[in-house]
């Protein structure tokens, strides 16, 4: 049996995708979602995702990382499938859309590859040590690192994400370094259990925590830049609550093809 899959990237946080609607097959096992997303022996993804229908949104987001497993919310992700769903004609210039942490409004520009796409709010933010703590949809660590370029994330963030604090839950871990008038973040990514080239609702975290660093309030814009490259985060603060939360950056078709089960 063929199901027909699309490739899509967001700042080089790749993604396979599948119209669930018109897939014959339903349900992927997790052991087959790992194999797809592997680099050598599958496609080759960070995350799987299926859209499929719901009776009050646009759409419904179901995302799996790349060890197979449920995630949760994926903002990357969340801008592919906006995309997707333009161009398989379900939805135009906005949606209001249904994933994991609620639904999510989009609006998607002009040119059409830079999609904006509205986070949850939040209020909490917790610290470990210099480390700032939150839930941005998925639950990230956020530190600052200076030569951040220079840094060795994948054996820094690994040893964080699987300390006696996070082992069993897991956590993705962010370091961020200040450059001025952008901030630039790598990522450790949960489920991936490597460094990924961009990470939204981490992007979303280290924007967020630095801003609170800072005892910054009102209407903030940040520009980020990440190894797979730019994306920007915006918010109002008031003190209390972040609200408004939007990730912005582009979102890409980049191949289709057929996966023969
Ligand atoms: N790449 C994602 C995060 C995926 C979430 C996953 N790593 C988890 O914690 O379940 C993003 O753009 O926000």
């Amino acid at each position: 049996m063929d199901v027909h899959f699309y490739k899509y990237q967001g700042a080089g946080n790749d993604f396979i995708l599948i119209d669930h609607r018109i897939s014959p097959i339903k349900d992927i096992d997790y052991e087959s979602i790992k194999q797809l997303c592997d680099r050598r022996f599958g496609i080759g993804a960070d995350g799987l995702m299926f859209l499929t229908a719901h009776p009050e949104y646009d759409f419904e987001m179901l995302y799996f990382n790349a060890d197979g497993r449920p995630g949760s919310m994926c903002g990357n992700g969340g801008r592919c499938i906006v995309a997707f769903a333009k161009h398989l004609g379900i939805i135009d210039k906005e949606t209001d859309f249904l994933a994991v942490d609620g639904p999510h409004y989009a609006r998607i520009s002009e040119k059409g590859n830079w999609i904006e796409l509205q986070m949850i709010d939040l209020d909490t933010i917790n610290r470990d040590g210099k480390a700032y703590v939150l839930n941005t949809g998925s639950p990230h660590y956020v530190i600052q690192q200076q030569d951040l370029i220079n840094f060795d994330v994948y054996h820094n963030g690994k040893t964080i994400r699987n300390n006696d604090t996070y082992k069993e839950n897991g956590i993705n871990v962010n370091f961020v370094e200040d450059q001025g008038d952008h901030l630039f973040v790598r990522t450790f990514e949960r489920g991936v259990e490597d460094e990924t080239y961009a990470c939204g609702t981490g992007v979303t975290a280290a924007a967020i925590s630095i801003a609170k660093h800072k005892n910054q309030t009102g209407h903030i814009q940040t520009p980020v830049k990440v190894l797979g490259g730019d994306l920007k985060i915006t918010f109002d603060y008031d003190g209390k609550q972040f609200t408004n939360v939007f990730l912005c950056g582009p979102a890409e078709r980049v191949f289709e093809g057929e996966i023969t089960f």
